[in-house]
């Protein structure tokens, strides 16, 4: 498939605001990868598809997860829309026919992280955050972080999803701050 056609399936799945984030994520994952020396092919397939669950219902979602066996723990059974890494993964194997493990993982994991992470899995993770048309206060000290130290950079966008979530007294998932702890001990 190529990248048009891969965008036009993409188009037919998520909202054009998401398809602009979609693109961003992209093109930023791209060049962290230049920097990186990561797999700039690789990066750019995962950033423009890490989303491609997005416009799924909670329902959908919660439902899919059964039938993909994908495990629901007690906080993602309340905000079921942090399946949509997980299931994101699934739809991308199965609609674009993407069979690489690497951006299989990078998709999957892409919001709550993990305490070990391959480099193109700290890129998407990060691609996502940082990506120009998110406008959250205090970011560009992050693009800046991405762009010296990716392992920094990972460990204070936990930071800042867990002080977000506090503020807003939400229900947290405990992988962002395990991973926030294992990047902060790299990181030291
Ligand atoms: N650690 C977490 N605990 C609970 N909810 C979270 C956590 N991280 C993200 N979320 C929620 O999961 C959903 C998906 O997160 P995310 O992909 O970061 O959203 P977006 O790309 O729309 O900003 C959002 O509703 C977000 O608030």
């Amino acid at each position: 498939m190529t990248e048009r056609e891969k965008i036009r399936l993409l188009q037919e799945m998520i909202s054009q605001k998401r398809l602009k984030h979609s693109l961003a994520v992209r093109d930023v994952a791209v060049d962290l990868a230049k920097e990186y020396g990561a797999d700039i092919k690789k990066a750019r397939t995962a950033g423009l598809l890490h989303d491609s669950a997005k416009g799924i219902s909670n329902d959908n979602l919660l439902q899919m997860a059964q039938e993909f066996g994908i495990v629901v723990d007690d906080v993602i059974s309340t905000v079921p829309s942090l399946l949509h890494g997980p299931i994101g993964a699934k739809l991308v194997q199965k609609e674009f026919g993407i069979e690489d493990k690497e951006i299989l993982n990078a998709i999957k994991i892409h919001t709550l992280g993990a305490e070990e992470m391959t480099i193109l899995e700290k890129i998407i993770f990060i691609a996502d955050y940082i990506e120009p048309n998110r406008t959250c206060a205090g970011l560009d000290e992050l693009r800046k972080k991405a762009r010296v130290n990716l392992d920094s950079a990972i460990r204070i966008a936990c930071d800042r999803t867990l002080k977000y979530h506090i503020r807003n007294e939400d229900l947290i998932h405990p992988q962002t701050l395990a991973t926030r702890n294992a990047f902060l001990r790299k990181d030291g």
